[in-house]
C-alpha cells in the first residue's frame, strides 16, 4: 500500500528509530481543520498530531500534506502522529500574519508543473516567479503551456519560454483534444508526486481531471464520521494517478508564488540578495573580488552552488526576455502610431477633398 505512495528504502532507513518505538509509517493525504487523513499499510486513517507536534515552536515543524509520518494506531482513540520524517523537498510560504514564520504547504514534491495558458499573454515575470518557487522547493520544474488547441503558433511561444526556463522541459498540452497528456504524465515516475502551480484560469483543474480520468470522484472522496457521529465527505488532497505517481492539489499549492508576487526574485532568493548586499563592493561581480560574500558562502558550503547557478541564470535570462519584450512592445507601439498617422492624414485628405 504505502509503496504506491512513494515509500522507499531511504525512507525505511530514516524510519528505523520510529519502527523500534512501535510506530507505523504513513503519508498525509489530506489535512482538515480537526486532523489529518493518513495512508498507511492498514488503509487510510484519521489521525491527530501529538501534543508535542502541535506545540512545535516553528510552523514549519507542523505536519503538512505530503509528509511522511510516524504514527501510533490506537483502536479506541484513533491514530496519533508523533514525528515527521525529514522532508526531501518542501513548498513553504510566509504565514499571513508574520514575515518570520514559514509554513509548509506541501512536502516531498518531486515534480512541479508550472502551468500557463497559450491563449494568455506571455508573462515572463509570472513564469519566473513560479519557476523560482519550484526551484526553491527542491522539486523539478516542468513548464506546461495549456490550451494548445487555441494557439496559432504554439512553437513560437514554446521557444520564447524555453529561453527563460533555464533548461527545464517546456511541454504543450490540450486537455480538450487530449494532446500532450501522455508526455506530461511521463514526467512523473511511479511513486513520485507532482503539483500544478499557476494562475487562475490557466486550466489546472481541467488537467487534474484529465490526469485522473473517470476515476476522479471515486478516488477523491473521503467518507468519514466526525466526532459527533455525523457522516461527512471531504476531499483527498494527495491522490494516486492511474498512470502511477501521485498528484497533490490544494488551493495553497496552486497559489504558491503569488504571495511573493510583487517582490519577485528578491524574495524567493532573499538569502542570496542578502549576501549580495554584504559584498564589499557595490558592483561586485561575485567572481574573485575581495570581500565577496557570495564567494565566501559558496566556499564555506553555506550557499548551494546549484541554487546560485539558478539565481544567475534566471536573472540573466529574465533580463534578456524583458528587453526583448520591451523591444517588441516598442515596435508594436511604433506601428500603432504610424497607423494612426496614416489614418489621420487620410481623414484630413478626405476632409479637404470634401470641401
Ligand atoms: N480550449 C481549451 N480550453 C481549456 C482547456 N483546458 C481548460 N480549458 C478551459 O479553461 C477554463 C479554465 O480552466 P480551469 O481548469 O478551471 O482553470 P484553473 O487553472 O483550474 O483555474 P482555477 O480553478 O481558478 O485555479 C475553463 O473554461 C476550461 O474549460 C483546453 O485544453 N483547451
Ligand atoms: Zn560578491
Amino acid at each position: 500500500m504505502i509503496k504506491q505512495y512513494g515509500w522507499s528504502d531511504a525512507l525505511a532507513k530514516a524510519f528505523e528509530p520510529h519502527a523500534r518505538a512501535g510506530h507505523a509509517p504513513g503519508r498525509i493525504v489530506a489535512q482538515h481543520r480537526d486532523g489529518y487523513q493518513v495512508a498507511t499499510d492498514e488503509g487510510e486513517l484519521r489521525a491527530k498530531a501529538s501534543g508535542r507536534l502541535m506545540h512545535a515552536a516553528e510552523e514549519a515543524e507542523h505536519p503538512a500534506v505530503g509528509d511522511w509520518v510516524a504514527l501510533s494506531l490506537n483502536p479506541t482513540q484513533g491514530a496519533t502522529l508523533h514525528a515527521i520524517l525529514p522532508r526531501r523537498t518542501a513548498f513553504v510560504r510566509r504565514a499571513a500574519d508574520s514575515v518570520q514564520t514559514l509554513q509548509v504547504i506541501a512536502a516531498n514534491i518531486d515534480v512541479a508543473f508550472v502551468v500557463t495558458s497559450l491563449n494568455a499573454d506571455l508573462n515572463p515575470r509570472r513564469i519566473e516567479r513560479y519557476l523560482a518557487a519550484a526551484w526553491q522547493s527542491g522539486a523539478r520544474p516542468v513548464v506546461v503551456l495549456t490550451k494548445s488547441d487555441l494557439a496559432d503558433d504554439p512553437q513560437g511561444q514554446v521557444d520564447a519560454i524555453a529561453a527563460l526556463a533555464a533548461g527545464c522541459p517546456v511541454l504543450t498540452v490540450s486537455a480538450r483534444q487530449g494532446q500532450g497528456l501522455a508526455a506530461l504524465l511521463a514526467q512523473v515516475a511511479p511513486g513520485e508526486t507532482c503539483v500544478l502551480i499557476g494562475s487562475s484560469g490557466v486550466g489546472k483543474s481541467t488537467l487534474v481531471n484529465a490526469f485522473l480520468g473517470e476515476e476522479r470522484m471515486a478516488t477523491q472522496a473521503i467518507r468519514e464520521t466526525d466526532d459527533q457521529g455525523r457522516h461527512t465527505t471531504s476531499h483527498r488532497q494527495l491522490v494516486l494517478l492511474p498512470s502511477g505517481g501521485l498528484i497533490l492539489d490544494t488551493p495553497g499549492i496552486r497559489e504558491v508564488g503569488l504571495i511573493d508576487a510583487e517582490e519577485g526574485l528578491g524574495v524567493v532568493f532573499d538569502d542570496i540578495e542578502h549576501l549580495i548586499r554584504t559584498c564589499k563592493f557595490n558592483d561586485c561581480g561575485h567572481v574573485k573580488e575581495p570581500g565577496c560574500a557570495v564567494r565566501g558562502a559558496l566556499d564555506s558550503g553555506a550557499l548551494d552552488p546549484a541554487r546560485w547557478a539558478h539565481f544567475q541564470k534566471l536573472g540573466a535570462e529574465l533580463a534578456a526576455v524583458q528587453s526583448k519584450a520591451e523591444r517588441l512592445a516598442n515596435d508594436a507601439e511604433r506601428r500603432r502610431l504610424a497607423g494612426l498617422q496614416k489614418t489621420y492624414r487620410a481623414t484630413k485628405r478626405n476632409a479637404r477633398s470634401g470641401d
